[in-house]
Protein backbone atom coordinates (compact mmCIF):
# COMPACT_ATOMS: atom_id res chain seq x y z
CA UNK A 1 0.00 0.00 0.00
CA UNK A 2 3.05 2.18 1.05
CA UNK A 3 4.35 1.80 -1.99
CA UNK A 4 1.44 2.85 -4.31
CA UNK A 5 0.55 5.69 -1.92
CA UNK A 6 4.28 6.41 -2.92
CA UNK A 7 3.61 6.51 -6.54
CA UNK A 8 0.38 8.46 -6.06
CA UNK A 9 1.89 11.34 -4.27
CA UNK A 10 4.63 11.28 -7.38
CA UNK A 11 2.56 11.47 -9.68
CA UNK A 12 0.79 14.69 -8.13
CA UNK A 13 4.23 15.42 -7.24
CA UNK A 14 4.95 15.93 -11.25
CA UNK A 15 1.84 17.87 -11.79
CA UNK A 16 2.72 20.11 -9.30
CA UNK A 17 6.03 21.00 -10.82
CA UNK A 18 4.92 20.89 -14.61
CA UNK A 19 1.73 22.93 -13.88
CA UNK A 20 1.97 24.75 -10.63
CA UNK A 21 -0.60 27.06 -12.11
CA UNK A 22 -2.92 24.40 -12.56
CA UNK A 23 -4.70 24.19 -8.90
CA UNK A 24 -8.24 22.73 -10.13
CA UNK A 25 -6.41 19.94 -12.35
CA UNK A 26 -4.24 18.74 -9.68
CA UNK A 27 -7.08 18.53 -7.11
CA UNK A 28 -9.29 16.88 -9.53
CA UNK A 29 -6.56 14.70 -10.36
CA UNK A 30 -5.74 13.70 -6.64
CA UNK A 31 -9.20 12.85 -5.95
CA UNK A 32 -9.10 10.02 -8.69
CA UNK A 33 -5.40 8.92 -7.90
CA UNK A 34 -6.30 8.42 -4.05
CA UNK A 35 -9.43 6.09 -4.93
CA UNK A 36 -7.95 3.99 -7.07
CA UNK A 37 -4.69 2.98 -4.96
CA UNK A 38 -6.56 -0.22 -3.83
CA UNK A 39 -6.85 -1.20 -7.73
CA UNK A 40 -3.05 -0.23 -8.85
CA UNK A 41 -2.45 -2.51 -5.27
CA UNK A 42 -4.08 -5.38 -7.41
CA UNK A 43 -2.63 -4.41 -10.96
CA UNK A 44 1.14 -3.91 -10.40
CA UNK A 45 1.90 -3.57 -14.53
CA UNK A 46 -0.15 0.20 -13.78
CA UNK A 47 2.75 1.48 -12.51
CA UNK A 48 5.23 -0.58 -15.09
CA UNK A 49 3.42 0.54 -17.28
CA UNK A 50 3.74 4.25 -16.00
CA UNK A 51 -0.34 4.25 -16.78
CA UNK A 52 -0.82 7.09 -14.05
CA UNK A 53 2.01 9.67 -15.66
CA UNK A 54 0.42 8.67 -18.75
CA UNK A 55 -3.44 9.16 -17.86
CA UNK A 56 -2.69 12.68 -16.29
CA UNK A 57 -1.01 13.98 -19.89
CA UNK A 58 -3.58 15.36 -22.27
CA UNK A 59 -2.85 13.21 -25.56
CA UNK A 60 -3.46 17.20 -26.90
CA UNK A 61 -4.05 20.80 -26.26
CA UNK A 62 -4.95 23.02 -28.83
CA UNK A 63 -4.98 26.91 -28.05
CA UNK A 64 -5.86 29.87 -30.58
CA UNK A 65 -6.88 32.95 -31.46
CA UNK A 66 -10.29 33.37 -31.70
CA UNK A 67 -10.95 37.73 -33.31
CA UNK A 68 -14.28 38.70 -33.76
CA UNK A 69 -16.05 42.01 -34.43
CA UNK A 70 -19.08 43.31 -32.33
CA UNK A 71 -22.10 44.82 -33.87
CA UNK A 72 -20.55 48.16 -33.54
CA UNK A 73 -17.74 47.42 -35.30
CA UNK A 74 -15.00 47.00 -32.78
CA UNK A 75 -12.82 44.00 -33.06
CA UNK A 76 -12.45 41.59 -29.63
CA UNK A 77 -9.81 38.71 -29.81
CA UNK A 78 -10.96 35.95 -27.33
CA UNK A 79 -8.75 32.51 -26.78
CA UNK A 80 -9.95 29.23 -27.67
CA UNK A 81 -9.05 26.01 -26.22
CA UNK A 82 -9.17 22.48 -27.23
CA UNK A 83 -7.99 19.60 -24.97
CA UNK A 84 -8.13 16.11 -26.34
CA UNK A 85 -7.02 13.90 -23.19
CA UNK A 86 -7.42 10.45 -23.70
CA UNK A 87 -8.78 8.66 -26.91
CA UNK A 88 -8.74 5.36 -25.35
CA UNK A 89 -12.26 3.78 -25.69
CA UNK A 90 -13.49 5.91 -28.72
CA UNK A 91 -12.55 9.63 -30.29
CA UNK A 92 -12.42 12.52 -28.08
CA UNK A 93 -15.83 13.87 -26.73
CA UNK A 94 -16.88 16.44 -24.30
CA UNK A 95 -18.46 19.88 -24.28
CA UNK A 96 -17.51 23.43 -25.10
CA UNK A 97 -17.56 26.07 -22.31
CA UNK A 98 -18.09 29.70 -23.42
CA UNK A 99 -17.00 31.74 -19.88
CA UNK A 100 -14.86 34.80 -18.91
CA UNK A 101 -13.37 32.17 -16.34
CA UNK A 102 -12.01 29.78 -19.24
CA UNK A 103 -8.51 28.80 -18.83
CA UNK A 104 -6.14 25.69 -19.47
CA UNK A 105 -6.58 24.44 -15.92
CA UNK A 106 -10.84 24.36 -15.66
CA UNK A 107 -10.49 22.71 -19.23
CA UNK A 108 -7.68 20.57 -18.07
CA UNK A 109 -9.80 19.13 -14.94
CA UNK A 110 -13.03 18.99 -16.81
CA UNK A 111 -11.23 16.83 -19.42
CA UNK A 112 -10.21 14.69 -17.34
CA UNK A 113 -13.21 14.44 -15.32
CA UNK A 114 -14.76 13.84 -18.47
CA UNK A 115 -12.44 10.73 -19.32
CA UNK A 116 -13.72 8.90 -16.60
CA UNK A 117 -17.45 9.79 -17.02
CA UNK A 118 -17.37 8.87 -20.25
CA UNK A 119 -15.67 5.50 -19.49
CA UNK A 120 -18.53 5.07 -17.01
CA UNK A 121 -21.31 5.65 -19.61
CA UNK A 122 -20.32 1.87 -21.16
CA UNK A 123 -20.33 4.13 -24.58
CA UNK A 124 -17.41 4.40 -27.43
CA UNK A 125 -16.19 7.84 -26.42
CA UNK A 126 -13.06 9.21 -25.37
CA UNK A 127 -12.03 12.04 -23.39
CA UNK A 128 -12.17 15.95 -24.10
CA UNK A 129 -13.42 19.90 -23.59
CA UNK A 130 -13.00 22.67 -24.91
CA UNK A 131 -13.84 26.63 -24.91
CA UNK A 132 -12.72 30.11 -24.80
CA UNK A 133 -13.36 33.01 -22.30
CA UNK A 134 -15.57 34.66 -24.32
CA UNK A 135 -18.86 35.51 -22.36
CA UNK A 136 -22.00 35.08 -23.76
CA UNK A 137 -23.94 37.23 -21.78
CA UNK A 138 -25.64 40.13 -22.82
CA UNK A 139 -23.81 39.83 -26.96
CA UNK A 140 -26.31 40.20 -29.75
CA UNK A 141 -26.90 36.59 -31.71
CA UNK A 142 -25.35 38.33 -34.34
CA UNK A 143 -22.36 38.66 -32.09
CA UNK A 144 -22.33 35.03 -30.97
CA UNK A 145 -22.67 33.77 -34.36
CA UNK A 146 -19.58 35.61 -35.89
CA UNK A 147 -17.79 34.20 -32.75
CA UNK A 148 -18.81 30.68 -32.97
CA UNK A 149 -18.21 31.18 -36.65
CA UNK A 150 -14.83 32.51 -35.90
CA UNK A 151 -13.75 30.00 -33.09
CA UNK A 152 -15.21 26.89 -35.83
CA UNK A 153 -12.53 28.49 -38.27
CA UNK A 154 -10.22 26.91 -36.29
CA UNK A 155 -11.48 24.73 -34.08
CA UNK A 156 -12.63 22.63 -37.47
CA UNK A 157 -8.69 20.94 -38.36
CA UNK A 158 -9.10 19.04 -35.31
CA UNK A 159 -12.52 17.61 -34.62
CA UNK A 160 -14.27 14.90 -37.23
CA UNK A 161 -17.09 12.24 -36.66
CA UNK A 162 -14.71 9.81 -35.49
CA UNK A 163 -11.72 12.19 -34.39
CA UNK A 164 -13.34 14.08 -31.60
CA UNK A 165 -17.09 15.46 -31.19
CA UNK A 166 -17.74 18.35 -29.03
CA UNK A 167 -21.09 19.73 -27.57
CA UNK A 168 -22.18 22.07 -24.93
CA UNK A 169 -21.57 23.04 -21.49
CA UNK A 170 -21.96 26.53 -19.79
CA UNK A 171 -22.68 29.10 -22.54
CA UNK A 172 -23.54 27.19 -25.12
CA UNK A 173 -26.77 25.43 -25.74
CA UNK A 174 -28.60 25.01 -29.21
CA UNK A 175 -28.04 28.48 -30.57
CA UNK A 176 -24.17 28.22 -30.68
CA UNK A 177 -24.02 24.50 -31.52
CA UNK A 178 -26.39 25.47 -34.37
CA UNK A 179 -23.91 28.25 -35.26
CA UNK A 180 -20.72 26.20 -34.80
CA UNK A 181 -22.16 23.16 -36.99
CA UNK A 182 -23.03 25.58 -39.88
CA UNK A 183 -19.69 27.07 -40.03
CA UNK A 184 -17.75 23.23 -39.90
CA UNK A 185 -20.08 22.57 -42.65
CA UNK A 186 -19.95 25.25 -44.86
CA UNK A 187 -15.66 25.07 -44.15
CA UNK A 188 -15.65 21.31 -45.02
CA UNK A 189 -18.60 21.21 -47.58
CA UNK A 190 -19.35 18.14 -45.76
CA UNK A 191 -23.07 17.32 -44.02
CA UNK A 192 -21.16 15.08 -41.43
CA UNK A 193 -23.94 15.82 -39.04
CA UNK A 194 -21.85 13.54 -36.23
CA UNK A 195 -19.31 15.82 -35.98
CA UNK A 196 -20.89 17.62 -32.93
CA UNK A 197 -23.77 16.81 -30.80
CA UNK A 198 -26.49 18.55 -28.98
CA UNK A 199 -27.99 19.45 -32.75
CA UNK A 200 -31.12 20.43 -32.47
CA UNK A 201 -33.78 17.80 -33.60
CA UNK A 202 -34.51 18.97 -37.40
CA UNK A 203 -30.99 18.69 -38.40
CA UNK A 204 -30.32 15.30 -36.57
CA UNK A 205 -29.85 16.34 -32.97
CA UNK A 206 -30.93 13.30 -30.46
CA UNK A 207 -34.28 13.98 -29.09
CA UNK A 208 -33.95 13.54 -25.34
CA UNK A 209 -30.50 15.39 -25.53
CA UNK A 210 -31.23 18.66 -23.99
CA UNK A 211 -33.41 16.70 -20.91
CA UNK A 212 -30.56 13.96 -20.67
CA UNK A 213 -28.24 15.54 -18.37
CA UNK A 214 -30.57 17.04 -15.42
CA UNK A 215 -33.44 13.72 -16.07
CA UNK A 216 -30.20 11.07 -16.19
CA UNK A 217 -29.27 12.93 -13.24
CA UNK A 218 -32.42 12.39 -11.19
CA UNK A 219 -32.48 8.92 -12.61
CA UNK A 220 -29.18 8.32 -10.68
CA UNK A 221 -30.62 9.74 -7.37
CA UNK A 222 -33.62 7.87 -7.55
CA UNK A 223 -30.90 4.66 -7.88
CA UNK A 224 -29.12 5.76 -5.07
CA UNK A 225 -31.89 6.37 -3.20
CA UNK A 226 -34.07 3.60 -3.98
CA UNK A 227 -30.75 0.99 -2.56
CA UNK A 228 -32.20 2.66 0.80
CA UNK A 229 -36.05 2.53 0.54
CA UNK A 230 -36.21 6.42 0.21
CA UNK A 231 -38.81 7.37 -2.23
CA UNK A 232 -37.97 11.18 -3.84
CA UNK A 233 -42.13 11.56 -3.43
CA UNK A 234 -42.47 14.67 -1.56
CA UNK A 235 -38.84 15.09 -0.68
CA UNK A 236 -38.48 19.00 -0.44
CA UNK A 237 -35.12 19.66 -3.03
CA UNK A 238 -32.78 22.27 -3.42
CA UNK A 239 -31.29 22.98 -6.87
CA UNK A 240 -28.56 25.67 -8.07
CA UNK A 241 -28.55 27.24 -11.92
CA UNK A 242 -31.28 27.79 -14.06
CA UNK A 243 -29.79 26.36 -17.22
CA UNK A 244 -30.04 23.32 -19.19
CA UNK A 245 -28.94 21.24 -16.13
CA UNK A 246 -30.88 22.39 -13.57
CA UNK A 247 -34.28 23.37 -16.12
CA UNK A 248 -34.65 19.40 -16.87
CA UNK A 249 -33.44 18.02 -12.94
CA UNK A 250 -36.04 20.44 -11.74
CA UNK A 251 -38.59 18.87 -14.26
CA UNK A 252 -37.45 15.45 -13.52
CA UNK A 253 -37.70 16.10 -10.13
CA UNK A 254 -41.07 17.23 -9.94
CA UNK A 255 -42.22 14.09 -11.97
CA UNK A 256 -41.18 11.90 -8.98
CA UNK A 257 -43.55 14.08 -7.00
CA UNK A 258 -40.89 15.78 -5.24
CA UNK A 259 -40.84 19.81 -4.28
CA UNK A 260 -38.33 21.98 -5.49
CA UNK A 261 -37.66 25.34 -3.85
CA UNK A 262 -35.03 27.05 -5.26
CA UNK A 263 -32.87 28.05 -8.71
CA UNK A 264 -30.47 30.37 -9.01
CA UNK A 265 -27.86 31.76 -11.55
CA UNK A 266 -24.77 33.57 -11.24
CA UNK A 267 -26.44 37.13 -9.56
CA UNK A 268 -28.28 35.31 -7.07
CA UNK A 269 -31.43 32.30 -6.01
CA UNK A 270 -35.09 32.46 -5.90
CA UNK A 271 -36.71 30.35 -2.96
CA UNK A 272 -40.60 29.44 -3.95
CA UNK A 273 -41.96 28.15 -0.79
CA UNK A 274 -44.90 26.78 -3.40
CA UNK A 275 -42.42 25.12 -5.79
CA UNK A 276 -40.65 26.26 -8.14
CA UNK A 277 -43.14 27.11 -11.31
CA UNK A 278 -41.08 25.95 -14.37
CA UNK A 279 -42.85 26.68 -17.10
CA UNK A 280 -41.93 30.51 -15.45
CA UNK A 281 -38.12 29.54 -15.44
CA UNK A 282 -37.94 28.27 -19.04
CA UNK A 283 -39.97 31.43 -19.96
CA UNK A 284 -36.50 33.78 -18.24
CA UNK A 285 -34.17 31.68 -19.35
CA UNK A 286 -34.92 30.13 -22.28
CA UNK A 287 -37.34 32.47 -23.79
CA UNK A 288 -36.44 36.28 -22.85
CA UNK A 289 -32.11 35.10 -21.51
CA UNK A 290 -32.87 36.65 -18.80
CA UNK A 291 -32.23 36.85 -15.19
CA UNK A 292 -33.51 34.97 -12.52
CA UNK A 293 -34.61 37.30 -10.28
CA UNK A 294 -37.04 39.02 -12.25
CA UNK A 295 -39.06 35.66 -11.37
CA UNK A 296 -40.64 37.06 -8.41
CA UNK A 297 -42.08 40.24 -10.59
CA UNK A 298 -45.15 37.27 -11.22
CA UNK A 299 -44.50 35.29 -8.00
CA UNK A 300 -44.67 37.20 -5.18
CA UNK A 301 -45.24 34.25 -2.35
CA UNK A 302 -41.72 34.16 -3.72
CA UNK A 303 -38.18 35.37 -2.71
CA UNK A 304 -35.31 36.60 -4.81
CA UNK A 305 -31.74 36.46 -2.66
CA UNK A 306 -28.84 38.53 -4.08
CA UNK A 307 -25.71 35.61 -3.91
CA UNK A 308 -25.26 32.36 -5.23
CA UNK A 309 -23.99 30.58 -1.94
CA UNK A 310 -27.22 31.16 0.80
CA UNK A 311 -28.98 28.73 -1.56
CA UNK A 312 -27.45 26.15 0.30
CA UNK A 313 -28.59 27.60 3.71
CA UNK A 314 -32.18 26.24 2.53
CA UNK A 315 -33.98 23.48 4.62
CA UNK A 316 -33.65 20.86 2.22
CA UNK A 317 -33.54 16.65 1.95
CA UNK A 318 -31.66 16.73 -1.67
CA UNK A 319 -29.57 19.09 -2.94
CA UNK A 320 -28.86 19.11 -6.26
CA UNK A 321 -25.62 21.38 -7.12
CA UNK A 322 -26.22 22.67 -11.33
CA UNK A 323 -24.60 25.67 -11.70
CA UNK A 324 -20.48 25.09 -11.64
CA UNK A 325 -17.41 23.63 -10.10
CA UNK A 326 -16.71 24.74 -6.17
CA UNK A 327 -19.96 26.19 -5.64
CA UNK A 328 -20.44 23.86 -2.36
CA UNK A 329 -17.19 24.64 -0.38
CA UNK A 330 -17.36 23.26 3.52
CA UNK A 331 -19.10 26.02 5.25
CA UNK A 332 -21.96 25.15 2.79
CA UNK A 333 -21.79 21.63 3.45
CA UNK A 334 -21.93 21.56 7.42
CA UNK A 335 -25.08 24.20 6.72
CA UNK A 336 -26.65 21.14 4.14
CA UNK A 337 -25.97 18.64 7.07
CA UNK A 338 -27.48 20.83 9.98
CA UNK A 339 -30.30 21.17 8.05
CA UNK A 340 -31.24 17.09 7.76
CA UNK A 341 -30.09 16.61 4.01
CA UNK A 342 -30.26 12.74 2.70
CA UNK A 343 -28.92 12.77 -0.19
CA UNK A 344 -26.46 15.28 -2.37
CA UNK A 345 -26.62 14.56 -6.39
CA UNK A 346 -24.08 16.82 -8.75
CA UNK A 347 -25.39 17.82 -11.94
CA UNK A 348 -22.36 20.22 -11.87
CA UNK A 349 -19.08 18.83 -12.96
CA UNK A 350 -16.84 19.20 -9.54
CA UNK A 351 -19.74 21.23 -7.61
CA UNK A 352 -18.71 20.20 -4.39
CA UNK A 353 -15.47 21.31 -2.94
CA UNK A 354 -12.65 18.01 -1.15
CA UNK A 355 -13.01 19.02 1.76
CA UNK A 356 -16.95 19.48 1.43
CA UNK A 357 -17.48 15.94 -0.37
CA UNK A 358 -15.37 14.36 2.76
CA UNK A 359 -18.22 15.79 5.26
CA UNK A 360 -20.57 14.87 3.41
CA UNK A 361 -19.24 11.29 3.54
CA UNK A 362 -18.16 11.78 7.31
CA UNK A 363 -22.13 12.64 8.19
CA UNK A 364 -23.61 9.35 6.41
CA UNK A 365 -24.73 11.53 3.18
CA UNK A 366 -26.13 9.81 0.38
CA UNK A 367 -23.82 11.22 -2.36
CA UNK A 368 -23.70 11.13 -6.24
CA UNK A 369 -21.03 12.44 -7.64
CA UNK A 370 -20.86 14.35 -11.11
CA UNK A 371 -19.17 12.49 -13.19
CA UNK A 372 -21.29 9.09 -12.38
CA UNK A 373 -24.74 11.27 -11.34
CA UNK A 374 -24.35 13.32 -14.85
CA UNK A 375 -23.45 11.58 -17.28
CA UNK A 376 -26.90 11.08 -18.73
CA UNK A 377 -25.84 13.96 -21.11
CA UNK A 378 -22.72 12.67 -22.57
CA UNK A 379 -24.26 8.90 -23.06
CA UNK A 380 -27.44 10.42 -24.91
CA UNK A 381 -24.54 12.46 -27.34
CA UNK A 382 -22.96 9.03 -27.64
CA UNK A 383 -26.90 7.98 -28.86
CA UNK A 384 -26.93 10.59 -30.88
CA UNK A 385 -23.54 10.26 -32.51
CA UNK A 386 -24.71 6.86 -33.33
CA UNK A 387 -28.25 7.99 -34.60
CA UNK A 388 -26.40 9.97 -37.07
CA UNK A 389 -23.63 7.26 -38.45
CA UNK A 390 -26.97 5.00 -38.94
CA UNK A 391 -29.15 8.24 -40.64
CA UNK A 392 -32.00 7.41 -38.27
CA UNK A 393 -33.58 9.25 -35.56
CA UNK A 394 -34.46 7.35 -32.80
CA UNK A 395 -38.28 8.07 -30.45
CA UNK A 396 -37.69 10.08 -27.33
CA UNK A 397 -39.42 7.15 -25.28
CA UNK A 398 -36.77 4.80 -26.92
CA UNK A 399 -34.05 7.31 -26.15
CA UNK A 400 -35.38 7.76 -22.89
CA UNK A 401 -35.60 4.38 -22.18
CA UNK A 402 -31.99 3.91 -22.87
CA UNK A 403 -30.67 6.66 -21.12
CA UNK A 404 -32.32 5.35 -17.96
CA UNK A 405 -30.69 1.52 -18.79
CA UNK A 406 -27.50 3.58 -18.63
CA UNK A 407 -27.79 5.64 -15.42
CA UNK A 408 -28.67 2.11 -13.61
CA UNK A 409 -25.63 0.24 -14.58
CA UNK A 410 -23.61 3.34 -13.86
CA UNK A 411 -24.92 3.22 -10.54
CA UNK A 412 -24.71 -0.46 -10.20
CA UNK A 413 -21.18 -0.92 -11.54
CA UNK A 414 -20.31 2.00 -9.02
CA UNK A 415 -21.87 0.34 -6.24
CA UNK A 416 -20.23 -2.75 -6.78
CA UNK A 417 -16.58 -1.30 -6.84
CA UNK A 418 -17.65 0.46 -3.58
CA UNK A 419 -18.56 -2.45 -2.01
CA UNK A 420 -15.45 -4.34 -3.35
CA UNK A 421 -12.73 -1.79 -2.55
CA UNK A 422 -14.24 0.95 -0.38
CA UNK A 423 -16.82 1.67 1.81
CA UNK A 424 -19.81 0.60 0.26
CA UNK A 425 -21.73 3.69 0.02
CA UNK A 426 -18.76 5.00 -1.24
CA UNK A 427 -19.74 6.08 -4.64
CA UNK A 428 -16.85 8.47 -5.47
CA UNK A 429 -14.57 5.76 -4.87
CA UNK A 430 -16.74 3.41 -6.52
CA UNK A 431 -17.40 5.38 -9.81
CA UNK A 432 -13.78 6.27 -9.94
CA UNK A 433 -12.41 2.77 -9.68
CA UNK A 434 -15.15 1.35 -12.14
CA UNK A 435 -13.98 4.10 -14.87
CA UNK A 436 -10.13 3.87 -13.93
CA UNK A 437 -10.01 0.13 -14.45
CA UNK A 438 -11.71 0.50 -17.83
CA UNK A 439 -9.14 2.90 -19.18
CA UNK A 440 -6.02 1.45 -17.78
CA UNK A 441 -6.76 -1.73 -19.13
CA UNK A 442 -7.46 -0.63 -22.61
CA UNK A 443 -4.50 1.23 -22.73
CA UNK A 444 -2.13 -1.31 -21.83
CA UNK A 445 -4.18 -3.28 -24.84
CA UNK A 446 -3.20 -0.42 -26.71
CA UNK A 447 0.64 -1.01 -25.98
CA UNK A 448 2.69 2.55 -25.56
CA UNK A 449 0.54 5.29 -26.79
N1 LIG B 1 -25.08 20.62 -20.49
C1 LIG B 1 -24.74 19.36 -20.25
O1 LIG B 1 -25.19 18.43 -20.91
C2 LIG B 1 -23.83 19.03 -19.11
C3 LIG B 1 -23.40 19.99 -18.22
N2 LIG B 1 -22.67 19.61 -17.14
C4 LIG B 1 -22.24 20.59 -16.14
O2 LIG B 1 -23.39 21.16 -15.53
C5 LIG B 1 -23.12 22.50 -15.10
C6 LIG B 1 -24.15 23.43 -15.72
O3 LIG B 1 -24.07 23.35 -17.14
P1 LIG B 1 -25.26 23.82 -18.08
O4 LIG B 1 -26.55 23.75 -17.35
O5 LIG B 1 -25.09 23.08 -19.35
O6 LIG B 1 -24.85 25.32 -18.35
P2 LIG B 1 -25.80 26.57 -18.66
O7 LIG B 1 -24.93 27.60 -19.25
O8 LIG B 1 -27.01 26.15 -19.38
O9 LIG B 1 -26.26 27.01 -17.20
C7 LIG B 1 -25.31 27.32 -16.22
C8 LIG B 1 -26.05 27.84 -14.99
O10 LIG B 1 -25.12 27.98 -13.94
C9 LIG B 1 -25.00 29.36 -13.58
N3 LIG B 1 -23.58 29.68 -13.39
C10 LIG B 1 -22.60 29.64 -14.32
N4 LIG B 1 -21.43 30.01 -13.78
C11 LIG B 1 -21.69 30.29 -12.50
C12 LIG B 1 -20.90 30.73 -11.42
N5 LIG B 1 -19.58 30.96 -11.57
N6 LIG B 1 -21.51 30.90 -10.22
C13 LIG B 1 -22.83 30.67 -10.07
N7 LIG B 1 -23.63 30.25 -11.06
C14 LIG B 1 -23.07 30.07 -12.24
C15 LIG B 1 -25.54 30.12 -14.78
O11 LIG B 1 -25.98 31.41 -14.39
P3 LIG B 1 -25.76 32.67 -15.39
O12 LIG B 1 -26.83 32.52 -16.42
O13 LIG B 1 -25.91 33.85 -14.51
O14 LIG B 1 -24.39 32.54 -15.95
C16 LIG B 1 -26.66 29.19 -15.22
O15 LIG B 1 -27.79 29.31 -14.39
C17 LIG B 1 -21.66 22.76 -15.51
O16 LIG B 1 -20.81 22.39 -14.44
C18 LIG B 1 -21.45 21.79 -16.66
O17 LIG B 1 -20.09 21.47 -16.86
C19 LIG B 1 -22.36 18.30 -16.88
C20 LIG B 1 -22.76 17.33 -17.75
C21 LIG B 1 -23.43 17.63 -18.98
O1 LIG C 1 -22.45 15.81 -24.55
C1 LIG C 1 -21.27 16.06 -24.51
O2 LIG C 1 -20.41 15.64 -25.27
C2 LIG C 1 -20.77 17.05 -23.48
C3 LIG C 1 -21.12 16.70 -22.10
C4 LIG C 1 -20.23 17.40 -21.16
O3 LIG C 1 -19.55 18.36 -21.49
C5 LIG C 1 -20.13 16.89 -19.81
O4 LIG C 1 -20.54 15.76 -19.58
O5 LIG C 1 -19.61 17.61 -18.94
Amino acid sequence: MADMKQYVQDTLDLIAKRDPDQPQFKNTVSKVLESVIPVLEAHPEFKEQKILERIIEPERVITFRVPWQDDKGEVHVNRGFRVQMSSAIGPYKGGLRFHPSVNLDILKFLAFEQVFKNALSGLPIGGAKGGSDFDPHGKSDNEVMHFCQSFMTELYRHIGPDVDVPAGDIGVGGREVGYLYGQYKRIRDSYDAGVLTGKRVDYWGSLARTEATGYGLLYFVKNMLDAKDISLKDKTVVVSGSGNVATYAIEKAQAFGAKVVTCSDSNGYVYDPNGIDLAAVKEIKQVRRGRIKEYVETHPQAEYHEGCKGVWTVKCDVALPCATQGEIDLESAKALVANGVIAVGEGANMPSTLDAIAYFQQNKVLFAPGKAANAGGVSVSALEMAQNSERLQWTFEEVDGKLQDIMANIYKNAKANAEKYADPDDLVAGANITAFVKVANVMLAHGLV
